[in-house]
């Protein structure tokens, strides 16, 4: 395991290793407010070895938003709260990113203001659950509700609702964004036909399905620059009511005009982690020919896997979830190969220090 543990130049960042922390959700941000907690400064912080950290998805607004629980990046207080997430990684070594997340129609109407509808390409159901408050202050999974379609003229609105949450990301001491792009939330909502039906300038067409996508990529990029944004995608991904296994022609489609870009990186979620194919060889082939920048990848990784892959050229780092959830010191154990803490799945969402701060490091 060399090329884990050597450095690596990611956009304007560099990292000390190719180990990534992928972005978790966890749903412990206090509620009203979407506030990062003095728990998610010791979470963060306990995982700064890592070679950077993608912290959780995070909305870009009120209706960007889809699950209780969530931060946010929209407002004054919730820059403060991840001002102090970010100050204690930096003095502890560590280099991190925030996920800009717009839900879409993975969402629910207690969830928006005012009990509105979600807000979708088009007004179709996911056949997907996601996590409301109970009066008892506890979560439940509840089906999504029906969305409505956006009107062109509200696009731009969003766009600027990333824009502003890039720049509050800065504000907050990140250094880098993560678009989020995969799993069937907003943006791969716009990609899918399934979930797209428009017949305007951003359905049909596997360039404008792809459309509203590059737009935020832009809009993010002229807030910041191109070596701080990095976007993350789920190719042929089987996600939250979306199957995008044929969607072979709009992936690679999206893979060449993101290359156009020179971001700091493209982060691939592989879809075997959750029901669909695993990536072929000769897919990461075509990824690779039109992609010769850094490429994060997670889904089901171990560090042999990634060891292997990135030899091989197909891959840059990786991210790990589950493993980082239970392994504070998760690069030290790769590195020594120490046996790994095993997740525990009733705690990854809502709750409170268990489960969430409290697994063991080698040396407590
Ligand atoms: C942000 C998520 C994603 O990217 O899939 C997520 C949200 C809730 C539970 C698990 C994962």
């Amino acid at each position: 395991l060399d090329k884990l543990f050597t450095p690596l130049q990611v956009g304007a960042v560099t990292l000390n290793n190719r180990v990534a922390m992928a972005p978790l959700t966890r749903l412990r941000n206090t509620e009203p407010g979407d506030v990062p907690t003095e728990l998610s400064v010791q979470y963060y912080t306990q995982r700064a070895s890592a070679g950077l950290i993608i912290a959780e998805g995070t909305h870009i607004s009120r209706t960007a938003k889809g699950y209780a629980g969530a931060p946010g990046i929209y407002s004054e207080e919730q820059v403060a709260a991840w001002s102090k997430v970010n100050a204690s990684v930096h003095a502890a070594g560590g280099k991190t990113a925030l996920q800009l997340w717009h839900t879409g129609r993975i969402s629910h109407r207690s969830l928006q203001p005012d009990g509105e509808a979600p807000v979708a390409p088009s007004a179709i159901r996911a056949e997907s659950n996601t996590n409301v408050r109970q009066p008892d202050g506890s979560l439940a999974r509840v089906p999504c509700d029906e969305p409505r379609a956006l009107e062109i003229s509200e696009l731009a609105d969003i766009l600027e609702d990333y824009r502003r949450a890039t720049d509050n990301a800065r504000r907050a001491g990140f250094d880098l964004v993560e678009i989020h792009g995969a799993h069937g939330y907003l943006l791969d909502q716009f990609l899918s036909p399934e979930a797209n039906v428009r017949t305007d300038a951003y359905g049909g067409s596997v360039e404008n399905r792809a459309r509203f996508l590059l737009e935020v990529v832009d809009a993010v990029v002229a807030e910041w620059d191109a070596e701080h944004v990095g976007i993350r995608i789920s190719p042929l991904g089987v996600f939250n009511g979306l199957s995008n296994v044929e969607e072979q022609d709009i992936a690679l489609y999206v893979i060449e005009q993101l290359a156009k870009r020179k971001l700091a990186f493209l982060h691939i979620s592989e879809p075997d982690w959750a029901g669909g194919p695993a990536l072929s060889e000769a897919f990461r082939q075509e990824i690779r020919k039109r992609y010769p920048g850094v490429i994060i990848a997670a889904g089901g990784y171990n560090a042999e896997k990634a060891e292997k892959l990135i030899g091989e050229g197909y891959i840059d780092a990786v991210a790990f979830g589950r493993s980082y959830i239970a392994n504070p010191d998760l690069v030290e154990r790769l590195r020594s190969g120490a046996a790994l803490n095993t997740p525990d799945a009733a705690t990854f969402y809502g709750g409170d220090a268990r489960g969430y701060t409290d697994y063991p490091t080698l040396n407590n």
